[in-house]
């Protein structure tokens, strides 16, 4: 099966120049049903500065996605096929010694709820610190105390805050000084997993600016996961709709955000638009997803897909609205026709 690949990032370049370059990558579980394909042949490329958000719904993949980012699979995981290249060494033959030089210090996450992860005995700055200090054990007290600076003006958080204990932060404050711990290494990529899901809308908002503010200053790469599409284009250039493992859509934050092709994306979005903009879209009620222990070529999302039409037994594939935006399906007319009327 093709995979889409940008080729507008890739052109005149050998693979190893990317950032992040992710090759038909699929991941399985192994389960008492047997084999569940995860994430399914899942292509993507991300240069340094750039954002890419997953988006879809509970169970799609994009956790599994983060965690083989961060070499953090459980271990009745298994990368069934393909490559993660990151500036240029393929992860997924590191051995857990070598992960330890790259997890935190080159590669940093914002998990899931992070905030509670802060330890409640010990002053902010120093948690901080000791994330410096684990992967430069030579820097200099001057160097460090820069650092420290740096980190928090960065974050926004007052110098005099700096030595405060957790339980002294707001909720919004302690998932700024988990930023500022990702940020701690000055590491080459950020992997966000659902970074806001445990702040209310405000705080979730100022947070969403940060973590946008912070990777355009720094220039770090950054993969953004969320169930919430509406939260991924406030963040991220392109976006990736995810459905049962596989990416069904792929482009700029325009493109995916403003002009949905892929009938899932368009029932993701469907809460989100104006009842005019709906006028012409059909949204399908959606069914369970399908069972991922099948392994099959067949189009997952038709059993939902109100524009199923012929497409049993047939393979999607993908399928080109611009350089940037594609969708996977194997039906090019409810493609290319994007919210016009059957
Ligand atoms: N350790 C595991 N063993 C077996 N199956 C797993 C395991 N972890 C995840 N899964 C399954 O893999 C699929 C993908 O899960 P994953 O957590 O990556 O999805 P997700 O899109 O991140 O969902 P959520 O937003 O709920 O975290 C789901 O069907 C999930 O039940």
């Amino acid at each position: 099966m093709r995979c889409w690949i940008p080729v507008c990032e890739r052109r005149g370049r050998p693979d190893n120049m990317s950032l992040l370059s992710v090759d038909h990558l699929s991941i399985g579980y192994q389960t008492k049903k047997g084999m569940l394909k995860a994430v399914d042949n899942i292509c993507f490329d991300l240069e340094k500065g750039q954002s890419l958000g997953f988006v879809g719904e509970s169970g799609c993949g994009k956790t599994t996605i983060g965690m083989a980012l961060m070499g953090l699979l459980p271990e009745n995981a298994v990368i069934l096929d393909g490559h993660i290249r990151f500036q240029g060494n393929d992860l997924a033959s590191l051995t857990e010694t070598q992960w330890q030089t790259v997890r935190g210090a080159k590669i940093a996450m914002i998990f899931q709820a992070a905030m509670n992860a802060l330890n409640p005995v010990m002053p902010v700055n120093e948690q901080i610190k000791e994330a410096i200090i684990t992967h430069q054990p030579d820097i200099s007290k001057t160097d460090l105390a820069d650092r420290m600076k740096q980190l928090f003006d960065l974050v926004d958080i007052p110098a005099r805050r700096m030595t405060d204990y957790p339980h002294e932060y707001s909720g919004g404050m302690k998932q700024r000084a988990i930023i500022a711990m990702a940020l701690a290494c000055d590491p080459a990529l950020i992997i966000a997993d659902e970074p806001t899901t445990a702040l209310d809308v405000i705080v979730q908002d100022q947070i969403l600016k940060e973590i946008k503010k912070v990777q355009e200053q720094t220039r770090t790469g950054l993969v953004f996961i969320s169930h919430d599409i509406a939260v991924v284009a406030s963040v991220c250039e392109r976006i990736c709709v995810m459905y049962a493992g596989q990416i069904v859509e792929t482009g700029t934050r325009k493109e995916v955000f403003k002009s949905p092709r892929h009938p899932y994306t368009r029932t993701l979005l469907n809460s989100y638009l104006s009842l005019d903009n709906l006028n012409d879209i059909r949204v399908p009620e959606m069914k369970e997803s399908p069972d991922q222990t099948i392994d099959t070529d067949e189009c997952r999302f038709a059993g939902s897909c109100a524009y199923a039409s012929g497409c049993a037994g047939r393979s999607p594939d993908w399928i080109d609205i611009s350089p940037t935006h594609k969708a996977f399906c194997c039906n090019p007319d409810v493609i290319r026709r994007g919210h016009g009327k059957s």
